[in-house]
């Protein structure tokens, strides 16, 4: 009789350890904002990086430095006697720092803050309502989620996000979130404006890539290439980096680069971002009314290398939320991108291979998203 006496708690705490493990990680699954409306005062395990993943303060680099000027693109400036000029200045922003913020670009500011704060509007919402968009699906026009990868996330990090695909928008606006009820409204409208932004954005990038210009008409090459940006895929990513108790212990968003063309970012007033320039990490200070644009990797292959997709992550704080909308913008869904045949030549040969969405989301439903990993399994040797 004593043998199931002493064994019965010893089997009842392996189980409730295993449940307890078991909930927590279902908890996870919910995201870091359930978490904090349910009172958390410690980073859980799951969340924590190992140390040398961790924003380490003696890599953030001096400010100070001589000659660390972040770009500031004049937007308004690229349609004036100036056009050259900023064309150069933007040649440097993508090949030294894959990343430049763009001013008086002509969006108008309410559509820029009601974009900020229906989104913040959107994750106060009731876990149940915002939880019925949570989606494994990576191609579902409308995906509520946590983490980076949370399929694949070995250790979590501190954002929540909310995933719209905005192309074909006939098709895919009926899926995206019917509250806040004006959502959909404004951030239909937003996506206009930002995509619009990206199209003439990307004209220039095409000129300062050399491939047309005021001495030389648009090839045909250029000419598709617009049309396909303009009928090309996007997607809106809704970021929310909730208050962190211990944000050193942990990143809102780990080293990454984006896949498109390009990202055009909006940022809140809370600082966050930070990007990787001479193995240092960078602070991005939100400049208002400004966005936020970096080369991805897909820019990075038609250029052949020439324009670097930048890598960047996110830094959490304990007092305050973050909102973001990152607006990812590249060719149609399936369309191959390659590097241009203008900038391969014998002295420059080709240095990646041709890439398109559907080998994006093959790669990133199989691995562990780290870095830069996905472009470099898309370098030629
Ligand atoms: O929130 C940010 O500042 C950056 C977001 C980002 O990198 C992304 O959504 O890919
Ligand atoms: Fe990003």
């Amino acid at each position: 009789m004593q043998v199931p006496i002493v064994m019965f708690p010893a089997i009842m705490a392996i189980t409730t350890d295993e449940t307890k493990a078991n909930d927590d990680d279902q908890v996870h699954q919910k995201g870091v904002k359930n978490l904090c409306e349910n009172g958390v005062t410690k980073v859980p395990k799951k969340y924590i990086l190992p140390e040398f993943d961790r924003a380490d303060e003696v890599l953030q680099v001096d400010l100070t430095m001589p000659n660390l000027k972040l770009p500031v693109i004049d937007f308004s400036e690229l349609q004036g006697p100036n056009r050259s000029e900023v064309l150069k200045s933007l040649t440097s922003a993508c090949e030294k720092y894959g990343f430049f913020q763009v001013v008086n670009h002509g969006i108008p500011n309410n559509v820029i803050s009601s974009m900020i704060d229906v989104s913040a509007r959107f994750f106060e919402l009731p876990i149940e309502v915002r939880s019925k968009y949570m989606s494994s699906d990576l191609t579902a026009p409308v995906r509520y989620g946590t983490s980076f990868n949370q399929n694949k996330d070995r250790v979590f990090c501190w954002r929540d996000f909310l995933k719209l695909v905005c192309h074909p928008s006939q098709d895919v606006l009926v899926h995206w979130p019917s509250y806040p009820t004006d959502m959909r409204r404004l951030a239909v409208t937003y996506a206009k404006e930002i995509k619009n932004l990206f199209v003439m954005l990307m004209e220039a990038i095409l000129e300062s890539l050399g491939l047309w210009g005021a001495t030389m008409n648009m090839t045909e090459e250029v000419e598709k290439l617009i049309k396909q940006f303009q009928d090309g895929s996007q997607q809106m990513v809704v970021n929310c980096y909730p208050p962190c108790p211990e944000p050193h212990l942990t990143l809102g968003m780990p080293p990454h680069s984006d896949y498109g063309f390009l990202t055009l970012l909006l940022q809140d007033d809370v600082e966050g971002l930070q990007i990787q320039y001479k193995e240092k990490w960078v602070a991005v200070q939100p400049l208002a009314s400004s966005f936020v644009v970096n080369v991805g990797d897909h820019l990075e292959i038609f250029s052949n290398g020439k324009y670097r997709s930048v890598l960047h992550r996110v830094l959490v704080n304990p007092a305050k939320s973050r909102i973001s909308v990152a607006s990812l913008h590249s060719l149609p869904f399936n369309s191959m991108v390659s590097p241009s045949p203008s900038l391969i030549n014998k002295a420059n040969p080709r240095r990646y291979k041709d890439t398109d969405f559907a080998c994006f989301l093959e790669y990133i439903s199989s691995f562990e998203p780290k870095r830069k990993n996905f472009l470099e399994s898309r370098k030629l040797l």
